[in-house]
């Protein structure tokens, strides 16, 4: 199986790569960067989004055509986000949408590819910036390709920097939690809170050391599923907003440089948004 599983994350970053190709093009035609509305009127979507993930799905079903796919564009349409025991990439084709929009600078690939429902490989590719972090459930790290590694060593969260996000979700019960824990870690305090506006971008800057933990409540398994792996490989750790052990389709997620770190989780108000496996609502 490692060869044959080395062969598909070669694909992955190929495909990875072509896909931020199309993006970095798209960003400089105003068309392809007409805004569509989803959840709300703040989660976004482009006909790039919508593209790059067809371009991805094609491209992968012509060399294995066996494989299943989770899509975020894929599941907005209306398919089934189930993770089974088989073969799956679960794809965020643009995982910073607004960013992409706004030409904010951060605006990432997410490739993550499960068997039995674990995570084996994570290829996030950041395509403004163009670096391709990449990492491999092997617990020897190999994370990118064309920058060094500098995971964060801090263990004391009064040194560190936290990122967040405030998700699309405007509803008042939401936004005050997120304004809740932000003031929590705010209080700690923490040396600064950051968000680069894309969850898989997030968790590499955990795994480079740029940011000693991420968090949040809202995402999405194709936000976090590649970034996974690529922060645990880093030697990172994953837990619930709550402290137990993450759950990819649970929305909720605490990456972190280390266990110490991780208990952010004290601080977090936490909340449960409808789990991205779950059976639709009639
Ligand atoms: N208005 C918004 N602000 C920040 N993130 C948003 C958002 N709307 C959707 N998201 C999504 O939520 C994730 C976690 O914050 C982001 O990576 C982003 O993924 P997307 O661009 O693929 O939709
Ligand atoms: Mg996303
Ligand atoms: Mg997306």
């Amino acid at each position: 199986m490692d060869d044959v599983l080395q062969n598909i994350m070669d694909h992955a970053v190929a495909v990875a790569r072509e896909a931020g190709q199309v993006v970095r093009e798209a960003l400089c035609d105003e068309k392809q960067r007409d805004v569509m509305t989803k959840s709300s009127t703040v989660d976004l979507v482009t006909q790039t989004d919508q593209r790059v993930e067809h371009l991805i799905i094609q491209s992968v079903k012509k060399k294995f055509p066996t494989h299943r796919f989770i899509g975020e564009e894929s599941v907005a349409a209306g398919e089934a986000c189930v993770l089974t025991d088989d073969p799956t990439w679960i794809i965020d084709p643009i995982d910073g949408t607004t960013n992409f929009v706004h030409s904010f600078p951060f605006v990432a690939v997410s490739i993550g590819f499960s068997v039995d429902k674990k995570i084996q490989f994570g290829v996030v590719y950041s395509c403004l910036e163009d670096k391709m972090f990449t990492a491999r459930r092997v617990k020897e790290h190999s994370v990118t390709e064309n920058h060094l590694m500098l995971f964060s060593s801090i263990s004391d969260v009064r040194r560190s920097i936290i990122a967040t996000e405030f998700g699309s979700n405007r509803e008042t019960e939401t936004v005050e939690k997120i304004f809740s824990s932000l003031r929590n870690i705010l209080n700690i305090p923490v040396h600064g809170v950051r968000g680069a506006g894309t969850a898989a971008v997030n968790m590499c800057l955990v795994a480079s050391g740029c940011v000693e933990a991420y968090y949040e409540v809202g995402v999405h398994v194709w936000d976090v599923a590649a970034g996974s792996v690529i922060v645990e490989e880093a030697g990172g750790v994953l837990m619930d907003v709550e402290g137990g052990p993450v759950d990819l389709m649970s929305r909720r997620i605490v990456a972190a440089n280390n266990g110490t770190v991780a208990h952010i989780v004290k601080e977090i108000d936490a909340f449960s948004p409808t789990r991205d496996d779950a059976p639709p609502t009639q």
